[in-house]
């Protein structure tokens, strides 16, 4: 590289660092959901670059919780053990052999991968899932689904405990039923109600799209609650973009602030989301008297 061409990227780094302030001024203590879907996670690079962002979060003061899914991974280990499964309106049926899958590949592949990624990077991350401490107890959603678990109830005492200690959480969608049962939450559910307990400031859904697109095929880059249900009724969002935009739906009726959803095989997607004046994705709030959306 010329020179001259490294001096001006050095100072579009500066430039970039220097923009950043407002954004970490307003992101200062607070709490960031960060759902990190199965096919956002990609391989090692993929992986330690989501794991560099959540640390650099933390660093500058933000309190991220990360609840995790981990269906593709779910699905080769049936595949190898010759266990069928098959999805309604988005979620797994599951019986008591698939759950033990579930939970194995959950709490166990996914999290632990997830949790030394951000310790590789300096972070303090502690892995757990919806039945530690009873976080997030719940009902089944519907007998035909078996032990698909819809979220009751959800105290977020164990992870204001962890932030206080400045541990990051790292939460496998699996809740506590009633009667000592384990029941399999879909991993943007989980995120939707933690958020919500949590009365977040974002919940950001990382998946394998730039954001919800309209039927041009172009992304949206700011939706109202009103438009999703519009572009809902007439089929536009459709399939596994369905969980994501009633999650969202759900958790800013439940007190959080405004969801993203966003490419997080981009690099870097949250930290652009959050500290620069770009944005990313599609940002999903009630409407009120502002400037529009950072692009
Ligand atoms: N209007 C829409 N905008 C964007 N994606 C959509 C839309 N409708 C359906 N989709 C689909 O939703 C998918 C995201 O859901 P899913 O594959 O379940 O994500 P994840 O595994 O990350 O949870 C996209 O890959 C896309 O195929
Ligand atoms: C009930 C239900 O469907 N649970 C999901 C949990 C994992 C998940 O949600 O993973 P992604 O976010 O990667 O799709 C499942 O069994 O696949």
């Amino acid at each position: 590289m010329k020179k001259q061409n490294m001096n001006r990227d050095w100072i579009a780094t500066a430039r970039t660092l220097s923009e950043a302030l407002p954004y970490l001024q307003r992101y200062t203590g607070a709490t960031v959901v960060i759902k990190f879907g199965g096919h956002a996670m990609g391989d090692a690079e993929q992986m330690a670059s989501f794991a560099r962002d959540i640390v650099l979060m933390n660093q500058v003061g933000v309190h991220p919780v990360v609840v995790h899914g981990g269906g593709p991974m779910i699905n080769d280990l049936l595949k190898k053990l010759e266990i069928k499964s098959e999805f309604v309106k988005g979620k797994r049926v599951t019986d008591e052999a698939t759950m033990e899958v579930v939970e194995m590949v959950l709490s166990g592949l996914v999290n632990k991968r997830i949790v030394q990624a951000i310790n590789n990077q300096g972070g303090r991350a502690v892995g757990i899932s919806g039945k530690d401490a009873n976080m997030m107890v719940c009902d089944p959603v519907d007998p035909a689904l078996g032990l698909v678990g819809q979220p009751v109830e959800v105290s977020p005492e164990l992870i204001h405990q962890m932030h206080a200690h400045k541990i990051i959480p790292v939460v496998a969608p699996l809740g506590a039923g009633r009667d000592g049962e384990t029941f399999n939450v879909n991993g943007d559910t989980a995120a939707g109600a933690i958020a919500a307990a949590l009365k977040a400031d974002r919940l950001l859904l990382l998946t394998d799209v730039e954001g919800v697109k309209d039927s041009s095929g172009a992304v949206v880059t700011q939706l109202s609650p009103d438009q999703v249900r519009e572009l809902t009724d007439s089929g536009v969002i459709a399939g596994g973009m369905i969980p994501k935009t009633e999650t969202a739906l759900e958790a800013i009726a439940g007190g959080v602030r405004a969801v993203v959803i966003l490419d997080g095989r981009a690099p870097n997607a949250c930290l652009l989301e959050l500290f620069t004046d770009h944005g990313a994705g599609s940002l999903i709030r009630v409407p009120f008297e502002e400037k529009p959306r950072k692009m």
